[in-house]
């Protein structure tokens, strides 16, 4: 069987704290608020396959009223939220996700980005893809406000 998610985050920009996006911890002025460290991009990513899998979302399977996940590394979400599709008998067919920040740049980036996420999903390089785009100056993300991301997953069942 062949199950697709979509997934999509927004997270605020502030002063004091770190910028991580897909892991990667980039050096920027200012930083994603969250519970967690705020990774736009992993929350995205978690969520679709959360949601090719029909298990709802992050919000429910990590409370940002428990303490537990106070400045979590999503890379340890996503990894818990892989488990649950392995366990179901999944491979990843591949994910494509979309960084919607004005700044910084996050093309240098990139490479490491898809890196962490085929480590965490237990596949190739070539199954991810990474991309950003601005907004054109236009809306939250075109102010600077915040950074917005979103993902689609499309997960293979190998076994049933
Ligand atoms: N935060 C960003 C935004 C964009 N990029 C790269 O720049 C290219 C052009 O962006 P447009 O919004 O003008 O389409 C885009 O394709 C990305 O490669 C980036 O690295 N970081
Ligand atoms: C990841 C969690 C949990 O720490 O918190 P945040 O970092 O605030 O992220 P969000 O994308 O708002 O939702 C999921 C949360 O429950």
């Amino acid at each position: 069987m062949i199950r697709v998610g979509q997934g999509f985050d927004v997270h605020q920009l502030v002063e004091g704290r770190p910028c991580i996006v897909g892991g990667v911890d980039i050096p920027f002025a200012k930083g994603l608020l969250g519970h967690s460290d705020a990774d736009v991009l992993l929350h995205a990513i978690s969520d679709a396959i959360l949601g090719a899998l029909a298990l709802g979302d992050i919000g429910k399977h990590f409370p940002d009223t428990d303490p537990e996940y106070k400045d979590a590394d999503s890379v340890k979400l996503l990894q818990h939220v892989w488990r649950l599709a392995k366990d179901r008998g999944y491979i990843l067919g591949n994910a494509d996700a979309t960084i919607i920040a004005q700044a910084p740049k996050m093309a240098p980036y990139i490479p490491q980005m898809v890196a962490v996420i085929a480590r965490a999903l237990e596949c190739g390089e070539s199954q991810v893809n990474v991309k950003a785009t601005t907004s054109e100056r236009l809306g939250f993300t075109g102010r600077g406000e915040g950074i917005a991301a979103q993902a689609v997953v499309c997960l293979i069942q190998s076994q049933s």
